[in-house]
């Protein structure tokens, strides 16, 4: 295996606060890598920083062997790097299908010369487009729910409703922020389940947050343990669970 993210002496602050420091990680194409850390330790700050959501101060971001440092997050998006949106509130008001729909890029039915100039395409688009979401509703267990508007959806149907919205783009590295949270157990096995499919079965590799040590343990090798904005240690989640730093910092933090 070989990295296809390369994060390299990152800085970055707000204010006067050093929240990421001198931080470098690698992701293995192909893994499940997580990343935990104690409150505060950076890690949403440097997953903003590797989508495209946030400037860094200094250092190297690195996707697929081309320097991506600082590059807007929908330039990455067309290059197969995501992480999972929200669904943004003007999509409440869409079927959980008509929500996949939307998502690809390139989407010529959007472009009104196009439409105008090339209407058999742009229906062909379509109905490719839509038997697409139609795979993919079922691949993440909504088919029930799919004319049901997003906006009425439960907290994990919406979670899987976004990882389908990854399915729709041709991803190669799709960010997780914190998806097992608020999600009830039954819904978030199938989350897991998913995720661990579209890694074996279409080859995504994954950057996953997590409070949830049973998902983390479940799913991810290696395991990033951040702590003050860098590395504190990586490995196995074994390893990082027997580390005694990593007892004092995170668990033992957690525990008092
Ligand atoms: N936009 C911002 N402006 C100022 N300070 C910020 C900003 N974003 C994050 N911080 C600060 O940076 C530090 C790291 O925050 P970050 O959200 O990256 O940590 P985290 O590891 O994801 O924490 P948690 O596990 O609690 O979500 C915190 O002290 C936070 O208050």
């Amino acid at each position: 295996m070989s990295a296809i993210i390369e994060v390299s002496h990152v800085y970055k602050s707000f204010g006067g606060l050093r929240v990421i420091d001198d931080c470098s990680i690698q992701v293995e194409e192909g893994s499940i890598t997580g990343m935990i850390g104690p409150n505060g330790a950076g890690k949403t700050t440097l997953f903003n920083i590797i989508a495209g959501n946030l400037p860094l101060d200094a250092g190297r971001v690195v996707f697929d062997g081309e320097d991506i440092t600082n590059l807007p997050s929908d330039v990455l998006f067309h290059k197969g790097l995501l992480r999972t949106f929200q669904i943004a509130h003007e999509f409440t008001q869409l079927t959980a299908l008509e929500n996949l729909m939307m998502v690809p890029p390139r989407q010529l039915g959007e472009n009104l010369f196009s439409a105008w100039l090339k209407p058999g395409e742009v229906r062909q688009q379509e109905s490719e487009v839509r038997s697409r979401a139609l795979e993919v509703i079922d691949f993440i267990g909504l088919r029930q729910v799919r004319n049901e508007l997003a906006g009425n959806l439960s907290g994990g149907q919406k979670k899987l409703l976004e990882l389908g919205r990854t399915m729709m783009t041709d991803a190669r590295v799709v960010l997780l922020d914190e998806i097992a949270a608020g999600v009830n157990r039954t819904l978030l096995g199938d989350l897991v389940a998913n995720i661990e499919r579209l890694n074996r079965e279409m080859g995504y590799t994954f950057l996953v947050i997590e409070h949830d040590m049973d998902m983390i343990a479940r799913l991810c090798d290696p395991v990033i343990v951040l702590a003050q904005g860098r590395v504190m240690v990586e490995g196995t989640i074994e390893e990082v669970r027997n580390n005694p730093d990593v007892i004092e910092a995170y668990f033992g933090a957690k525990t008092e």
